[in-house]
C-alpha cells in the first residue's frame, strides 16, 4: 500500500466529475487525496454532500461548499474508499467509523465509484475486522447476537461516531454470502448499520498499484 497508489486512485475519480455537480464525498485517507484534487474543479461544481465531520472540514477549508443531503433528491455521483473489495465491487468499510453516512449518501447516489489502492482488493471479504456502528445502550446485547453467529466482536477503543454511537469491530465472521449477512446483522435491534456495502456494491471501482489505475465495472 502506498500513498502514491491512494492519490492515483483518487485524482482518476475527477473523471466522473461534471460541472454543475454536487458530488457526494467519503472519508478516508484515500479520499482526502480525491478531496485535494477535487479542489482543483471547485468552480466548475457546486458543491458537495458529505459522510462525515472530518471530510466536511477538510472540503469547506478548500472552499467546496456542503449541503445537506437533506436538501439534495439527485445526487449523481458518489466517491468513497474502501478497506476490503472483492470482484463483484462489494466492500467492507469503515475503519475510520464513517460507515453509516457513507451507507446513506452511497443509498442516494446514482453511481458509487469507489478509490483504492489495489491492496484492498480481496478474492473473499473478512480478513479486514467488520465495522458495526451500535447505539451505545445495546452494546452488550448486540455483542452477545454477534457472537450467536460465530462473529467475535470487539469494542473500538475511546471511539464515538459522528451520529454519537459506538463500533464494534467483528473478527472472525464467515461472510460467504455477504448480502445476507449484511441484512442480518442490520436485523439485529440496536444495530444502526454495518460495514458490509454489499446490497449496495460500488459501480465502479479504481484501482492503483502506485503506477496506474485500472478500472473494474
Ligand atoms: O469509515 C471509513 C471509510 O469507510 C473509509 O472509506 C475506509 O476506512 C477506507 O479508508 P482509507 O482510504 O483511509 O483506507
Amino acid at each position: 500500500m502506498s500513498d502514491n497508489a491512494k492519490k492515483m486512485a483518487a485524482e482518476a475519480a475527477l473523471e466522473y466529475v461534471k460541472p454543475g455537480m454536487i458530488v457526494g464525498v467519503g472519508t478516508g485517507s484515500t479520499v482526502n487525496y480525491f478531496i485535494d484534487a477535487l479542489a482543483t474543479m471547485k468552480y466548475d461544481i457546486e458543491g458537495a454532500v458529505s459522510s462525515s465531520e472530518a471530510s466536511t472540514q477538510r472540503l469547506k477549508a478548500h472552499g467546496i461548499a456542503v449541503f445537506d443531503l437533506n436538501g439534495v433528491s439527485d445526487l449523481a455521483l458518489y466517491v468513497d474508499g474502501a478497506d476490503e473489495v472483492n470482484r463483484h465491487k462489494q466492500m467492507i468499510k469503515g475503519g475510520g467509523g464513517a460507515l453509516t453516512r457513507e451507507k446513506i449518501v452511497a443509498a442516494v447516489a446514482e453511481t458509487f465509484v469507489c478509490i483504492a489502492d489495489d491492496s484492498k482488493l480481496v478474492t473473499a471479504l473478512g480478513d479486514f475486522p467488520l465495522p458495526v456502528e451500535v447505539i451505545p445502550m445495546a452494546r452488550s446485547y448486540v455483542a452477545r447476537q454477534i457472537v450467536r453467529l460465530g462473529g467475535d466482536p470487539v469494542l473500538r477503543d475511546d471511539f464515538v461516531t459522528d451520529n454519537g454511537n459506538v463500533i464494534l469491530d467483528v473478527y472472525n465472521l464467515n461472510i460467504g454470502k455477504p448480502i445476507e449477512l449484511e441484512h442480518k446483522l442490520n436485523q439485529i435491534t440496536g444495530v444502526v448499520t454495518n460495514g458490509l456495502f454489499a446490497d449496495r456494491n460500488a459501480d465502479i471501482v479504481l484501482l492503483s498499484d502506485g503506477k496506474s489505475v485500472r478500472t473494474i465495472t
